[in-house]
């Protein structure tokens, strides 16, 4: 455990008090579900790209002093350019690296350029541009209270099976059990971390993995989950976008965003 971590004999390391707060958001992925076009995160919302959404989404938060966005490798001017042509809070600092080639490896680059006086790190899919600021805030303050790492989670609504998966695409699947969908949560982002934590499962863990949180698992820390929110859903496929467009629309409606 790195020395930035609240001493804590008889618990897991957890971020200083008062920590300043930085959110890494890998922004470096094709987007290959989401069919041919531009990266991702560089395609439009109701016109402005999803990265600038997601941005303003992890800005709104007071506690976020630095966003670090993990640009595509070849597309830092281009995110650079597109950050300055938006309005975005004064109080935060904005830095942009380029990417890797897995999420894993961007969020490690990302991290990498997080200072370390940042002792609570949140890592933010550019893919979950909206999720609302009462998120963000929950994270925060849940790392803040002292918890190592923390997700935010929701009730599933589909019943999940486990099958052996197929080798032939769409070839049947035998299904190998019925996991207790009470006890199961679907994970969003941000994932909110105790910096050192995060950079030492970074170093630690070398498998393939889907998110952050499970590679704090890997070192035996505690994660917990808060609750997570309907609009903070992944732009994955294209009937996304259509979500994402319509809930853009409902908040104009209601709020005037
Ligand atoms: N090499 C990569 C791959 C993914 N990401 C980011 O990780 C987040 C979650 O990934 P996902 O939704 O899977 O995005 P893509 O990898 O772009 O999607 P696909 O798998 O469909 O290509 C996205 O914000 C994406 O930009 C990244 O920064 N670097
Ligand atoms: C990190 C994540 O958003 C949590 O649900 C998710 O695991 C990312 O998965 P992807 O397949 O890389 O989009």
């Amino acid at each position: 455990m790195s020395d930035e971590s609240r001493p804590s004999p008889a618990g897991p390391p957890s971020a200083p008090a008062g920590a300043p707060v930085a959110a890494v958001i890998p922004a470096a992925g094709r987007g290959v579900r989401l069919g041919p076009g531009a990266p991702k995160a560089l395609r439009a919302l109701n016109g402005t790209p999803m990265l600038i959404h997601a941005v303003h989404s992890l800005a709104a938060s007071r506690h976020v002093s630095l966003v670090v966005v993990v640009a595509p490798a070849d597309g830092p001017t281009e995110v650079k350019s597109l950050l300055d042509a938006h309005a975005l809070p004064e109080r935060t600092d904005f830095v942009v690296v380029p990417g890797g080639e897995s999420r894993q490896e961007s969020v490690a680059l990302g991290l990498a350029a997080v200072p370390p006086e940042y002792g609570v790190v949140l890592v933010h899919d550019a893919a979950r541009p909206l999720v609302p600021v009462d998120t963000v805030d929950a994270v925060i303050e849940a790392v803040r209270a002292g918890a190592p790492a923390v997700v935010p989670a929701l009730p599933l609504t589909d019943t999940v099976k486990e099958v052996e998966p197929a080798t032939e695409p769409g070839a049947p699947e035998p299904v190998v059990a019925t996991p207790e969908r009470a006890r199961l949560r679907a994970v969003q982002t941000p994932q909110g971390f105790d910096r050192a934590t995060l950079v030492r499962a970074h170093e630690t863990v070398t498998e393939d993995v889907t998110d952050d949180a499970s590679m704090v698992e890997q070192l035996g820390l505690p994660v917990v989950t808060v609750p997570g929110h309907e609009e903070a859903f992944k732009v994955t496929r294209p009937l996304d976008l259509v979500l994402a467009e319509a809930v853009l629309a409902r908040r104009r409606l209601n709020d005037g965003y």
